[in-house]
Formats: C-alpha cells, sequence, structure tokens
C-alpha cells in the first residue's frame, strides 16, 4: 500500500450515534447525489454503523469488476433473504457460479428472441383492455404487465388477474420490509410479532403457496413445459444432484421478484416523460408507425427501433430504478486512495451515477438524442444501469427486448395524458418508483381525429 492511502473522509453532517440518519430519512436521493462532490469515496454514519459510499465511475467498476473477489453482496441482498434461501442474487463463490451456469440458458440472445411473441402477447391482452378515456394507474397496471410478462418465461402461462395481484403485493411487503431492515440502524425489532412483521410473514406463506402450486404442477409433468422452471427441475449440480422444491421456489421467486418492479418502474418512468415530452412522442410515433407499418411486432422490427432503444436508454440513465446497491469487503481493500478494512459496508448509487454532472452534460435534461452515436458517449462505468462483472444483472438482455416491445406496442397505439396540477416525485423504497402516477388514456385516432377537427 502506499502513503497516499487514507480512511475516506466522513460526509459533513454528521451527528453523533445517529451519523447521517437525518439527512437519510428526509431525502435519500439528494443525499447520495450530493455525496459526490466530497470525494470518491466517503464514509457516512448510519445510526452508529459506518457505511462506505463509492462515488467515481473507475472505482466502481474496479469494485465489481477487477477486484469483485474482495466484495460479498452486502446488507442489502442479505435482507433480502427475506424471500427465502439463497437464490443466485444472493448466492456467493461456487453456489452462486454453478446457480448462473444453470440459468445462463434461459437468457441466451436466440432464446429472448423466442420470448418475443410470448411478451406481445401478454402486453397485447393487457392493452386490450384499455379504454378511452379512462384514467389509468399507470404503475400498478405496468406490474401486472410486466409479472405476466416474467410469469411466461418461467411457467409458459400467467395467472389471472386476481392473483397476480396478490402475487405483486406480496412482492411488494417483502421488498419493501427488506429496504426497512436495510436503513434501519438497529435489528433487535426484527422477530418480533409486530404488524408489519406478521404482514411480512402472511406474505411469504401466499409467494410460496402460489409459486410452489406451479412448480408441483410442473413436477408431475416434466416434458410438458419449456421455461425456466423446466430448466431448473431438470439441472444437475457437480455431484448430480437435483435442486430441491425449496431451492426451486426460491429461485423462482426471486425472479420474479428481480425481473417484474424493476421493469415496471422504468416503463412508468418512460411514460411519464413522454406525456410531458410531446416532441418526443411525436418521434416515437413516427418510428414505430413507420417501423411496424400496422403489422404485428416480431423479434425482426427490434434492431430497427432505433429511437425506441434510445429513449429507453434513456429511462435508464435519468430515472434507474436503483438508488442503493450493496456490498461488503471480505478482505481489507483498497480503492483509488481509499483503505477499507475486512467486513466493511458499501453502497454505490445508480441513481446518483447517472446524474452526475460530471459525466453528464445537463444531467437532469431528458434528451434520448444524447447516446447518438456520434455524440460523445459517457466513461466507462458511468452508465451501469444493470451493474457490471460478475454479479452484472442476468435479465439484461430481456429487459431490452421487454421495455423496447411494450413501448412499441403502447405507442402504436395509445397516447397518455397526465392529469392537469399532477406533480410526480421519485420515491426510493426497494427501486426509486413515481409517486402516485395516475395518467389518461387516449385512443390515438382519437387524437388524430380532435387534431385534424
Ligand atoms: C429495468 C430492469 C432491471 C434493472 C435496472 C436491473 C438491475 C440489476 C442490477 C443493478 C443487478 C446487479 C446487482 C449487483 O451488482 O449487486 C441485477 C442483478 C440481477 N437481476 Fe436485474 N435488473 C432488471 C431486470 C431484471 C430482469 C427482467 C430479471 C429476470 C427476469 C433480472 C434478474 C436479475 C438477477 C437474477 C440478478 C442477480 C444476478 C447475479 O447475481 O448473478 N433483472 N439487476
Amino acid at each position: 500500500m502506499t502513503a497516499d492511502a487514507t480512511t475516506p473522509p466522513h460526509a459533513p453532517g454528521r451527528l453523533p450515534a445517529v451519523g447521517h440518519l437525518m439527512p437519510l430519512l428526509r431525502d435519500r436521493l439528494a443525499f447520495m447525489q450530493e455525496l459526490r462532490s466530497h470525494g470518491d469515496v466517503v464514509q457516512i454514519g448510519v445510526g452508529p454503523r459506518p457505511v462506505f459510499v463509492v462515488n467515481s465511475p473507475e472505482l466502481i467498476w474496479e469494485m465489481l469488476t477487477a477486484q469483485s473477489a474482495n466484495f460479498s453482496k452486502g446488507r442489502l441482498f442479505d435482507k433480502l433473504r427475506l424471500f427465502g434461501g439463497s437464490p443466485l442474487p444472493i448466492a456467493e463463490g461456487k453456489q452462486h457460479l454453478q446457480r448462473r451456469r444453470l440459468m445462463q440458458p434461459a437468457f441466451h440472445r436466440e432464446r429472448i428472441n423466442s420470448y418475443i411473441d410470448r411478451m406481445s402477447t401478454t402486453a397485447e391482452a393487457a392493452l386490450r383492455t384499455w379504454e378511452h378515456g379512462a384514467r389509468l394507474d399507470v404503475l400498478n397496471e405496468l406490474q401486472l404487465i410486466t409479472q405476466g410478462v416474467v410469469m411466461s418465461l418461467l411457467f409458459d402461462s400467467e395467472p389471472a388477474r386476481d392473483p397476480a395481484q396478490a402475487i405483486m403485493n406480496s412482492v411488494d411487503t417483502v421488498f419493501q420490509a427488506a429496504i426497512r431492515r436495510t436503513v434501519s440502524p438497529v435489528s433487535a425489532w426484527e422477530g418480533l410479532p409486530l404488524p408489519g412483521n406478521r404482514k411480512l410473514r402472511a406474505a411469504n406463506a401466499l409467494l410460496r403457496r402460489t409459486v410452489g402450486d406451479i412448480v408441483t404442477a410442473h413436477r408431475t409433468d416434466p416434458g410438458a413445459h419449456d421455461n425456466v422452471v423446466s430448466l431448473l427441475l431438470e439441472a444437475r449440480d457437480e455431484d448430480g444432484r437435483p435442486l430441491d422444491d425449496d431451492e426451486i421456489l426460491s429461485e423462482v421467486t426471486a425472479l420474479l421478484a428481480a425481473g417484474s418492479e424493476t421493469t415496471a418502474v422504468t416503463m412508468a418512468w418512460l411514460l411519464h416523460e413522454l406525456g410531458r415530452n410531446p416532441d418526443i412522442e411525436e418521434r416515437l410515433h413516427h418510428e414505430v408507425d413507420t417501423v411496424l407499418a400496422g403489422d404485428r411486432l416480431t423479434a425482426d422490427h427490434l434492431p430497427r427501433l432505433d429511437y425506441t432503444r434510445r429513449l429507453v436508454t434513456e429511462t435508464l440513465r435519468l430515472h434507474n430504478p436503483g438508488w442503493i446497491v450493496t456490498r461488503q469487503a471480505t478482505v481489507p481493500v483498497r480503492l483509488g486512495t481509499a483503505l477499507l478494512p475486512a467486513g466493511a459496508d458499501l453502497i454505490w448509487s445508480p441513481y446518483a451515477l447517472h446524474r452526475d454532472p460530471e459525466l453528464y452534460h445537463d444531467p437532469l435534461r431528458f434528451d434520448p438524442d444524447r447516446w447518438l452515436p456520434e455524440r460523445p458517449q459517457p466513461p466507462r462505468g458511468a452508465y451501469i444501469p444493470f451493474g457490471a462483472g460478475k454479479r452484472m444483472c442476468i435479465g439484461d438482455g430481456f429487459t431490452w427486448a421487454e421495455a423496447t416491445v411494450l413501448t412499441a406496442l403502447i405507442a402504436s397505439r395509445w397516447t397518455l395524458r397526465h392529469t392537469p396540477g399532477t406533480t410526480v416525485r421519485p420515491v426510493p423504497a426497494i427501486t426509486v418508483h413515481p409517486s402516485s402516477l395516475h395518467m389518461v388514456l387516449e385512443a390515438r385516432e382519437h387524437a388524430a381525429a380532435r387534431e385534424a377537427a
């Protein structure tokens, strides 16, 4: 270690015993963004617990790639064990590698192309229920759609709307409990029979029952399916051992949780931006009308939906669903000039990174054209909506396809208008979701007729 390596500085405003709990409770997102100005790695206090926030893109990249062996997933993921077991997002070491290898085939590019038809069918069924003039709870609706899409990947089928809503509410309850426990400085209350803990147990029981029924149905007729559950049922580890029901259940529940909320939130922000940027919406409509030309959307259309993809790229920058990703140092480490002891808790924030004014010109402006190839691109590590390295999101290709399909299908038929006087705020829970986002549906043929009149 060289002489200039030191313990990172404390962020200003730390109070005895509570640390930076006040700004974290008051406005977590503003606090995380403000930390950048205090250094590449900054120390904050979550109550008495020190946490190191990594702000520089080079060091985040280094932590996730070259030095990834020195870190475990950390506190947030530990709390996500509430979903049960040690599925892929939580598994460590050899177990992680084995599970990743096992699941990877389900996420190969060719497989994803084969899902596009299922994605369209699921989305179109939901869009057929939309009515001109109706006021839509955008996030809830998109959660149901994206959950349906992930279910079709996992099981080839979707539950009816009521069970789907119940599953979604349960996932939400577990997520909320995990984030509360991550930012809470004490954990003594976690095992007490409090209303929140009882609700958590009920939510978990419902998830395990519903998903368990589907797994059992697959077991009784294993050859009848070609999906992630059948892949997991056929899998064997190095010793030829199959996964047991609990392991399958926790993998499936984790994919359901990781894969629906994130994409739903991204799509909700995208529709919010379209609603307040009519010029961007018009360009999207033009592209979708030209490329689809009234045909059913297929995998062949996707590479030609250029503007749509830039729109998704920009949404994943400005409105990245992740505001906190955790790690824990398993050995003493050095990141840049920061020396961190073994056991140190670290976090990085995709949300704050993607809004860093040193990395992006006019960072708060929603501008899909900043991703035109002729424009200067941000440096390595500055745009990592899906993380990086061996723990990078396994669902990245799936998400690009799904978000492009959903955007194109919605834009080909619908315009969503904000209701006058609405203000939409970002709420940092497990993802950064929009506060209440209700929009009015306008069928495009009605909008065209209105403009012509
Ligand atoms: C907008 C959509 C999404 C975003 C922004 C997102 C983001 C992320 C990020 C940042 C990580 C890495 C976390 C870390 O480094 O600790 C991750 C991991 C993961 N994601 Fe996603 N994700 C999205 C969609 C999906 C989908 C659709 C699926 C599956 C259907 C999925 C499944 C997973 C899994 C299983 C992991 C753990 C991978 C591993 O540890 O090997 N995600 N995601």
